[in-house]
């Protein structure tokens, strides 16, 4: 039945303009444009295919990943493709790969630590590939904790070099993506060593690989660290494992923005904090909220679609049985996830802003935001990477037996994305820095210098310690400043109690350490009201389309009253609201969730996904699962003889057995 959409008369519910709300789910006409040409691009290519990911051995699945990074590549050049083509080209292809981190981690290492010399002499050959960079800063027994990495460099005066070795077993490096096999050189993060002194750790520039041959160079030993979780996934990248035997390098490959080494081996902090050193990751943080927004809705997209499509039980006289999606449980599960996808992408939109503008204060030598800047990328990865790895899980969930099947998509992306929880930094040792921002916040209140930015509301902390709920109705609670209010006075208390506890302690670092499960929550508090407030933000700007700004009203509602209903216990506990207050927000919830229903399909059509993206049987645009599923069974290799390898040595004798058995 090709051609026929079995979605159609979803479609015809439709009460808003789709085409105009797939502008502002790109951010803008031209982003759209731009995203929908090369999506398409890539969905024509049968080079991209991704089908038959799950069934290839890791070797396999490795070249065919180098196959495709390199096609991408001669594609990116033949059609002299802007940065902007080439890296939505590269996300449409939709397959982790080396290149991820050469363009993802070891290029912005260069731009934002190296010096304007190192900059002019590395950057060229990464832009044109002649060399490929990894991020090589995690070890075998560091990652969260930066400052205890042991690789060392030890500066030799006598030869102007740095000596980088690897002491122990613990210090080989371990997990840099595109290590393993296919980097030639690396940022590599070591202890700084000068005259016997430690300073702390820096970036190197370490060529790894011959540019000839590609065999390591000598002193290094360089491999893959192994399978990793789920079948196709991230096993196309080649996470790698790094040695080094007293490597040398010129005194020029050390990341010199931050400090400089000089020729006769001093120490020389410029103007720009240590904590730059760090820049890369907090600029990568800021990707991956942007990102959580795509992993989320792909899931969402599938999940919505499948239980439009999905009957199960409610026919009466014969008639069809009830689509999934009408089920009030289904609805309270899915919506949130809908909503919360449409959120971080603001959310994300305004996080892109605000690494902008912090990284030109940078170049303007005020660093003034930086702390604001890295509490909003580690709260905010964490929040949302949190959110979308379950939420993929619970869209597996919601598309029943079926969403098990690799043909849905939902297994893959799972275990694509789940790693995105430790990547980047652990989402708990993220969040216990947003804490320890939020404390010395709430420390230095009255201090005379007002919070400002995300935190400006703690600037009103008397108002907010006292303030009560005032809804009386459950309409009263599609009012933002009502809904606004609630979680600035659940975060404000939630930081003051733990700041109260903390304040007993002889020593806040013990302190810190035993209330560090409270301050999470209390970090978390904190980031969902930054991501409310940010979809209230966006509802003010002019947003045209018939119906566009209305359906975002209401998903702007769902996300913040799920929330408030989930964490009803904070809400409670902290004493802003009763409990009939509670239950009147979830009674505007289910109201709400009425208002999503007819629109839900439409809400996943205007992520503009093609169904080569999407990935999924389940998820397809015209909604024709049955048929499908049923070609894609018979596509399994294992259905290629009726009679299956190993009927002769396993499966016969067994059965010959059991009847020697039988006749005993
Ligand atoms: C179906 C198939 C689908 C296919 C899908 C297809 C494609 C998918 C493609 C791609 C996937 C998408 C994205 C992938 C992206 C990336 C994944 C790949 C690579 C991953 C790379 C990595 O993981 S790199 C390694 C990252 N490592 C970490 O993040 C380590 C975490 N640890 C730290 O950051 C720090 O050590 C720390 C912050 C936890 C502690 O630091 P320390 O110095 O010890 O700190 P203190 O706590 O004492 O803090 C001191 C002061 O410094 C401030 N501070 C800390 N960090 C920063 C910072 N970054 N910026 C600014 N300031 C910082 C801190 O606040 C303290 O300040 P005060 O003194 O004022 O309190
Ligand atoms: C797929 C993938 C790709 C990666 N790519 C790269 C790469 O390209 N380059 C690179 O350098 N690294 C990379 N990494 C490494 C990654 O950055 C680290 O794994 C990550 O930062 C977490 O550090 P860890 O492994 O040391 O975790 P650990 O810190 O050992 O965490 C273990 C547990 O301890 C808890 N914990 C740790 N410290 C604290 C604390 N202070 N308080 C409370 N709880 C704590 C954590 O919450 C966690 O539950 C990658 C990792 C993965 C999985």
């Amino acid at each position: 039945m090709e051609g026929v959409d079995y979605l159609a008369d979803e479609r015809k519910k439709t009460e808003f303009d789709v085409e105009e709300m797939k502008i502002v789910w790109a951010g803008s006409r031209h982003t759209f444009e731009v995203s929908d040409r090369m999506a398409k691009l890539v969905a024509n290519d049968p080079v991209f295919r991704k089908d038959d990911r799950v069934m290839l051995a890791r070797k396999d699945l490795f070249k065919n990943t180098l196959r495709k990074a390199t096609y991408a590549w001669k594609r990116i050049n033949e059609l002299r493709l802007s940065e902007e083509e080439a890296s939505k080209l590269r996300s449409f292809v939709d397959e982790p790969a080396f290149t991820d981190l050469h363009w993802g981690m070891f290029v912005p290492a260069i731009k934002g630590q190296g010096t304007d010399e190192q900059q002019k002499k590395w950057l060229p050959l990464a832009y044109k590939m002649q060399i490929i960079g990894c991020y090589a800063q995690t070890e075998l027994g560091h990652g969260s904790n930066v400052q205890g990495l042991e690789t060392t460099a030890t500066f030799d005066p006598q030869t102007d070099e740095f000596v980088i070795h690897s002491p122990t077993l613990t210090s080989s490096k371990w997990w840099p993506g595109g290590l393993g096999k296919v980097s030639t050189h690396g940022v590599v993060y070591a202890r700084l060593i000068l005259d016997g002194q430690e300073h702390g750790i820096h970036g190197f520039i370490v060529q790894l690989r011959s540019l000839e041959d590609h065999r390591p160079l000598p002193g290094i030993t360089v491999a893959d660290i192994g399978m990793k979780f789920g079948s196709g996934a991230y096993n196309t990248m080649d996470n790698g494992l790094l040695r080094f035997d007293h490597v040398r390098i010129p005194r020029d490959q050390m990341l010199m923005r931050v400090s400089q080494v000089t020729r006769d081996g001093k120490i020389v902090q410029s103007d720009v904090p240590r904590q730059l050193v760090y820049g890369t990751m907090v600029y990568v943080r800021q990707t991956i909220v942007q990102d959580a927004s795509i992993a989320l809705s792909r899931a969402v997209c599938i999940a919505t679609r499948y239980s439009a499509v999905r009957r199960q039980f409610g026919s009466s006289n014969g008639g069809p049985e009830t689509q999934v999606i009408d089920y009030k449980t289904q609805q309270s599960r899915l919506f949130p996830l809908l909503a919360s996808a449409y959120a971080f992408r603001f959310v994300g939109e305004w996080l892109k802003w605000l690494y902008t503008d912090v990284t030109q204060r940078l170049q303007a030598n005020d660093f003034s935001t930086l702390p604001e800047a890295h509490a909003c990328t580690a709260g905010l990865k964490s929040l949302t990477t949190s959110v979308t790895a379950d939420g993929i899980e619970e869209s597996r969930k919601l598309c029943g037996g079926h969403g098990y099947l690799a043909s849905s998509g939902l297994p893959e992306l799972f275990a694509v994305y789940v790693p995105a929880c430790t990547y980047e930094g652990d989402n708990t040792v993220l969040m216990l820095q947003v804490a320890r921002f939020l404390m010395k916040t709430v420390s230095q209140l009255g201090s005379g210098k007002p919070p400002v930015g995300t935190i400006s509301y703690m600037g009103r902390i008397e108002q907010l310690m006292q303030c009560r709920c005032a809804v009386k109705k459950a309409g009263d609670w599609l009012n933002p400043n009502a809904v606004l209010e609630a979680f600035e006075a659940r975060a404000a208390r939630m930081s003051v109690s733990c700041a109260q506890k903390l304040s007993k302690f002889s020593n806040p670092e013990e302190g810190f350490a035993e209330l560090s499960a409270d301050l999470v929550e209390a970090a978390v508090a904190h980031c969902q009201l930054i991501v409310v407030s940010k979809f209230f933000e966006k509802l003010q700007q002019d947003i045209p389309g018939k119906g566009v700004k209305r359906q975002l009203e209401v998903l702007c509602g769902v996300y913040s009253l799920h929330l408030l209903h989930k964490h009803q216990g904070d809400f409670l506990a902290t004493s802003y609201i009763t409990p009939k207050q509670a239950s009147l927000a979830n009674d505007q919830l289910r109201e709400l969730y009425s208002q999503v229903r007819p629109n839900a399909i439409a809400l996943v059509d205007a992520f503009n996904y093609t169904d080569h993206y999407l990935g999924s049987i389940l998820g397809c645009y015209d909604g024709n699962v049955y048929p499908k599923l049923y070609e894609a069974a018979w596509r399994d290799p294992l259905n290629d003889s009726v009679i299956p390898d190993g009927y002769e040595q396993y499966i016969r004798p067994l059965l010959k057995q059991q009847l020697r058995v039988a006749k005993l």
